[in-house]
């Protein structure tokens, strides 16, 4: 069937062994693979029979093509199926860049990432000692494995060290369509080695590049791609996205991380039409070796699980960057430039909060907002309504005391925090950022005329949860620059809850949610016999309801809550 062999490869007067298990012709492994003797034989013929089609299948090449889209087929699903990520890169020994980060990055994010081996380096946190590159045909025996037999939904490359590499990739890609093809164009380390050569440029700015869904050079690659440019400020970034634009890419990404450190860590985004600046907080650390690796692998992870191009982005941004602040004291070497902490701590800090502290828009699906007034008339302390709100199924609880002296909303936010965090309940607190602080909650949510989010967010950090009130498109699409989590939108109907409230109606809320690329949760005078009505507008970003006086002006809000959430559950049964 398959013997053992020991490929060598000679690169600069250095031996490369790489032992590997090879059969002797591509139909042997086919016929393999349809073998009847194999225990999972009818499995492997349906998806025999899928690589068949796929073959035949039609997708549209050449610049700025356009792909399948891109929630089609990987969100997670009830047959079982997870995202998919296959990494093309090279291994890294230290293991702060290249595949090691890819599989960090994914594994951190909720996605399989599968892998395929183009070069291992021995590199450390003082440089690139060696490396010594895959032949191609092995890239592409690796590529086939994958490609053949797993539902790969993104690819995402890193270090492609050779012509013959992207050849094989870019011959693999077309046989087996894909929802997206990321490129990380990884050609010189931060200690300055090389890892792709120039020899490689032709065939990436020709034929790597016009089949990108998105590519994303650092400042060093941009000026290599584009003959040398000198990128010293974020106008030359935005320069450069859209000079690489032109390359053929469908979107391009000029990162900023080897910008000054006086600046803030900016990377430059360019989807042909428009130029977004993303702008985060620079994390004073020395441990950033592998940041562009793993940004390059989160947007590869969101995109997977169906998220849009920019709110993939968004969102690895901000998990390099709260990866970075986990990191940054950590001590992994003595070189210049450390790893950073891709699960590690964030791994602690998730266990410390009853693994619910990264958002996911199902938490909106049951939002109970709590009132003091209604306590008060019902005689039960907040701790007891919140209690009572999450025994009977409320998905996110926000603490809204508008009448409270500072010192008594503290208490209670204290006592609630770790009540939510043992029942894995997100806690959020209305508007009062130094609450939601001092109590260590899960966010906030804020109106437009509170304290301005990017304001909210610096104070918070990067992991809170975030939510904005709004009532209109334009400022759901603040909402979402403004790197919000979600949007509360309403009210709805009208309500006594909140004086001088406009209504807006379920066409305004359906406004908002198409307008929007945030998760929406409806809110105002929301009750029993409406709440389906809401649920059923045609929105897919409609995540849920939030409701005060349904749950808390009643006699028992435990059982209240549980009516509720099987009338949700009725009016949107796929949630
Ligand atoms: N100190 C920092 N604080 C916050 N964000 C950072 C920092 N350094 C880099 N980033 C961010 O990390 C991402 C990767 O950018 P960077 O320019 O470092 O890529 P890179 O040079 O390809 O990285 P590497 O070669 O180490 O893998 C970008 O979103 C960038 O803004
Ligand atoms: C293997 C590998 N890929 C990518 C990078 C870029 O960070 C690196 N240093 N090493
Ligand atoms: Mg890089």
């Amino acid at each position: 069937m398959g013997e053992l062999v020991v490929i060598k490869t000679t690169r600069a007067g250095e031996l490369c062994n790489l032992v590997t298990f090879k059969r002797s012709t591509s139909d042997h492994m086919n016929s393999a693979m349809l073998s009847s003797s194999c225990p999972q034989s009818h499995c492997l013929a349906s998806k025999q029979g899928n690589a068949i089609h796929k073959l035949h299948s039609e997708r549209a090449y050449g610049s700025h093509s356009s792909r399948v889209p891109m929630a089609a087929s990987s969100s997670e699903g009830s047959n079982g199926r997870i995202p998919h990520v296959l990494t093309v890169a090279g291994s890294d020994s230290g293991a702060g860049a290249g595949i090691q980060a890819d599989l960090k990055a994914c594994a951190a994010l909720g996605v399989y990432c599968s892998t395929v081996i183009t070069a291992v380096t021995a590199q450390n946190t003082v440089g690139v000692q060696g490396v010594n590159i895959v032949p191609e045909e092995f890239v592409a025996e690796q590529l086939k494995s994958v490609l053949s037999d797993m539902q790969v939904g993104v690819v995402k490359t890193g270090m492609l060290p050779s012509i013959g590499a992207v050849k094989v990739l870019l011959q693999c890609i077309k046989e087996f369509p894909i929802q997206a093809l990321i490129v990380d164009p990884v050609m010189v380390s931060t200690s300055g080695d090389v890892l792709a050569g120039s020899s490689v440029l032709p065939i990436f700015r020709e034929e790597l590049l016009p089949m990108a869904d998105l590519v994303t050079p650092n400042i060093k690659e941009a000026s290599i791609l584009l003959g040398g440019m000198v990128l010293e400020t974020v106008a030359d970034m935005r320069r450069a996205a859209k000079s690489i634009y032109d390359m053929g890419p469908r979107n391009v990404l000029v990162k900023g991380g080897d910008l000054p450190d006086s600046l803030d860590a900016v990377d430059v985004f360019f989807d042909g039409e428009h130029l977004h600046e993303l702008s985060s907080r620079r994390i004073n650390t020395w441990n950033t070796h592998g940041t562009g690796c793993t940004l390059a692998s989160g947007i590869a992870a969101e995109l997977a699980k169906g998220l849009p191009m920019l709110s993939a982005i968004k969102i690895s941004k901000r998990f390099v960057e709260t990866a970075l602040d986990y990191g940054k004291d950590i001590f992994i070497g003595c070189g210049p430039q450390g790893p950073f902490d891709h699960l590690l701590k964030l791994k602690n800090t998730l266990r410390r909060l009853g693994a619910h502290r990264l958002f996911s828009p199902a938490d909106l699906f049951l939002y109970a907002v709590t009132d003091s007034g209604m306590n008060k008339k019902w005689g039960r302390s907040i701790n007891d309504a919140v209690r009572a709100a999450v025994e009977g199924g409320a998905t996110i609880v926000q603490l809204r005391e508008k009448n409270m002296e500072t010192r008594d909303f503290l208490e209670a936010a204290q006592e609630c925090v770790p009540l939510c965090r043992s029942y894995g309940v997100p806690l959020l607190i209305n508007d009062r950022v130094d609450i939601a602080l001092a109590c260590d909650a899960d966010g906030v949510h804020v109106g437009q005329s509170d304290m301005p989010l990017s304001v909210v967010r610096s104070l918070l950090g990067p992991e809170k949860i975030i939510g904005v009130s709004c009532k209109n498109p334009e400022q759901a699409y603040q909402a979402w620059i403004d790197g919000a989590d979600y949007i509360g939108c309403g009210g709805v109907f009208p309500t006594n809850t909140k004086a001088n409230n406009q209504t807006i109606g379920l066409d305004g809320l359906k406004a908002v949610c198409l307008a929007s690329k945030l998760p929406v949760v409806a809110i105002g005078g929301i009750n029993m016999s409406n709440a389906g009505s809401v649920m059923e507008i045609d929105a897919p970003n409609l995540a849920g309801v939030a409701v005060v006086s349904t749950l808390f002006d009643t006699e028992c809000v435990s059982s209240t809550t549980q009516k509720l959430h099987a009338a949700l559950k009725a009016a949107a049964p796929r949630t």
